[in-house]
């Protein structure tokens, strides 16, 4: 599977050290959309890719799946064009906030034949969910968040701080670097505006701590997620980057798990 990418920064290089030089499988980069082909040059030599700021061009290189990893903006503005050629893997699932957005990209999959892939980034149990919800009775969800303090606010703190309690719908608005896994965890059940979000600052931590609460006539569950923070961007986790590559791999696998 030939691999596109859109971004060149934490999550990107992460792939791109993982799938073009490490991996040994039938997943490969190819392309790589950034904005300034002159900043990212150094990438096609290092990992044997080619960069393209058009994205049509980028669109119709030799590649099977598009992979967004760079921000919710960029899911708003190429993503539709996107999906009309390609599968597309998001991770900034957080532009999914927007319903025009959702309804948009889910029609033009629906049209043009093409999959969306939401990875579960950060956070785990979705399978849990999903399953829990296929009867339409999960009662509730919630997430807790709790990140280094310095990866949310400006603001130095000596004791850990709540910095939004609230729905994702408008957590994601305010923290869109943060907070995308609450949309997917949304998505996966009782959408934006039912699924619960508290947010905490903690100046004595360096990992990013996600709990996730859901019940429902299934019973109930509860996960802690302890993720290591990936060195080159510590607000996103490890584990967010490892989601991406787990969600090509699974594609690629004739046995489907969960
Ligand atoms: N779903 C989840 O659980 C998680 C999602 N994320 C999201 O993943 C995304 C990427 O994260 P990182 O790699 O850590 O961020 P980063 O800031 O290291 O890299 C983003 C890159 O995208 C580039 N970019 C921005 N707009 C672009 C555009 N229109 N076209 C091409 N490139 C563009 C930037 O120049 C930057 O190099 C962020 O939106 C982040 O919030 C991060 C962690 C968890
Ligand atoms: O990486 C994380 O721990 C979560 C995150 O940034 C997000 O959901 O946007």
């Amino acid at each position: 599977m030939n691999v596109g990418l859109i971004g060149a920064g934490a999550i990107a290089n992460f792939l791109l050290k993982e799938i073009n030089l490490s991996q040994k499988d039938t997943i490969s980069v190819k392309s790589v959309y950034v904005r300034n082909k002159e900043k990212y040059e150094a990438l096609e030599s290092e990992f044997g890719v080619k960069l393209y700021t058009d994205l049509h061009a980028f669109l119709d290189s030799e590649i099977d799946i598009v992979v967004e990893a760079a921000n919710v903006e960029a899911v708003k503005t190429l993503i539709p064009e996107c999906i009309k050629k390609k599968d597309v893997v998001l991770i900034s699932v957080g532009a999914l906030v927007d319903n025009a957005l959702l309804l948009e990209v889910e029609q033009l999959a629906e049209k043009h034949n093409h999959f969306i892939h939401l990875p579960s980034g950060a956070i785990g149990g979705l399978d849990l969910l999903q399953n829990a919800h296929a009867l339409g009775t999960v009662t509730s969800v919630s997430i807790t968040t709790r990140k280094p303090a310095h990866s949310l606010i400006d603001e130095p703190l000596t004791e850990e701080k709540i910095i939004f309690e609230g729905k994702a719908a408008d957590a994601i608005i305010q923290f869109p670097k943060n907070i995308n896994v609450s949309i997917v965890l949304s998505l996966a059940s009782l959408g934006i505006h039912h699924t619960t979000v508290r947010m905490i600052a903690d100046p004595h931590i360096e990992k990013n701590i996600h709990q996730v609460e859901m019940k429902g006539e299934f019973g109930d569950a509860t996960f802690t997620i302890k993720n290591n923070p990936l060195p080159s961007n510590p607000k996103t986790s490890y584990l967010a980057a490892m989601s991406i590559l787990g969600t090509l791999k699974r594609l690629e696998s004739k046995i489907k798990i969960g």
